[in-house]
């Protein structure tokens, strides 16, 4: 880890409790006021060596995504927005000591890498809620910006998720804990989900929809493929799994939602899920488009929310 600073950031018992219920974000667990340290340890930083108030106070707007290339250009592409003084070679990896996740900060914006699927990505919210409570953030949106296959409508669509489900389309996330299985709510802000929505009506020639969006265990049995290495399950059944799916109101699938969503709802913060589509899954299991098509399409997501931060922070935008 880098330098060490002395435990002056270390909140008392008393102080962090105000946070609770005025827009902070806050966590549950009796234990953590009492540690003396608190290491996170897969983005490497701590409080004890880290001033996270300092580094992390103004954040307002948290982006995650799967991919580290992908967070890494948004981040750039938020600094450009942004018109931030500081010189695109200041937008360092904050993460740079593991490689597990990248981190980006631009202004009030962070972009974070979490991985593919339900176990990495829960990994790395952990760790980000409780950086954003050492921090003391308030009024925090918290927007995943992915890529995911879409049921029943145009590859390149982008989906603004208002309910997430599990395989079994049903709007839960269940979390082992010991040798419990417990049951999370998966609800999203549903105004956010409207604002960012009214947003998209105003970039041109963006396909944009709400809709349910599908969260699996898996990239190919799990999602009804017939192309990984096990497929256990003939053509029709899969097909009809996903028209069942669509019929349930499912317009995309994607393999992190449920948690996210869960995760930061019970932490305070406000949350969406904005997935562009690669292919639809009615037609096809194959991820087959152009390499260039496949960017542009990644790019969807970034632009909606950069024109959705600008918007909230008053800024006029400059990208159409
Ligand atoms: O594009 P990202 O954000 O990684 O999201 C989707 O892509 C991955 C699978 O290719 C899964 O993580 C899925 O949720
Ligand atoms: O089909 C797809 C495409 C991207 N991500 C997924 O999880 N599924």
């Amino acid at each position: 880890m880098a330098s060490s600073f002395p435990a002056s950031n270390t909140s008392t018992r008393s102080e962090r409790n105000t946070y609770v219920g005025k827009g902070f974000v806050h966590v549950k667990n009796p234990y953590l006021d009492s540690m003396d340290e608190d290491v996170l340890y897969h983005l490497d930083l701590g409080t004890k060596t880290h001033n996270l108030p300092e580094m992390f106070g103004d954040v307002k707007f948290v982006c995650v995504g799967g991919s580290p290339n992908r967070m890494k250009a948004f981040a750039l592409f938020m600094h450009k927005e942004l018109r931030l003084e500081d010189s695109e070679e200041d937008v360092k990896d904050i993460c740079a000591g593991t490689d597990r996740y990248c981190m980006y900060k631009t202004g009030p914006v962070l972009s974070i890498s979490h991985g593919m699927g339900i176990p990495s990505i829960s990994i790395m919210l952990h760790e980000l809620i409780k950086l954003l409570y050492h921090a003391r953030c308030c009024d925090v949106t918290i927007i995943r910006i992915g890529t995911s296959g879409g049921v029943g409508i145009a590859p390149g669509s982008v989906v603004i998720t208002d309910r997430a489900v599990d395989s079994f389309f049903k709007p839960r996330f269940e979390q082992v804990i010991l040798d419990n299985v417990v049951t999370r709510s998966t609800e999203l802000d549903k105004e956010l989900a409207e604002e960012l929505f009214n947003c998209s009506k105003e970039i041109p020639d963006f396909p944009t929809l709400i809709g349910h969006t599908m969260c699996t265990y898996d990239f190919y049995e799990g999602q009804g493929r017939l192309d990984g290495a096990l497929c256990s399950f003939s053509r029709e059944k899969g097909l009809d799994y996903l028209k069942r799916a669509y019929n349930a109101g499912i317009r995309n699938i994607e393999m992190e939602s449920t948690v996210f969503a869960a995760m930061c709802r019970l932490c305070g913060l406000k949350a969406a899920v904005v997935c562009v589509t690669l292919l639809n899954r009615l037609e096809c299991d194959q991820i087959n488009s152009p390499h260039d098509v496949l960017v542009e399409y990644q790019k969807r997501p970034q632009l909606l929310i950069s024109r959705f931060i600008k918007q909230r922070l008053g800024l006029r935008d400059q990208t159409s």
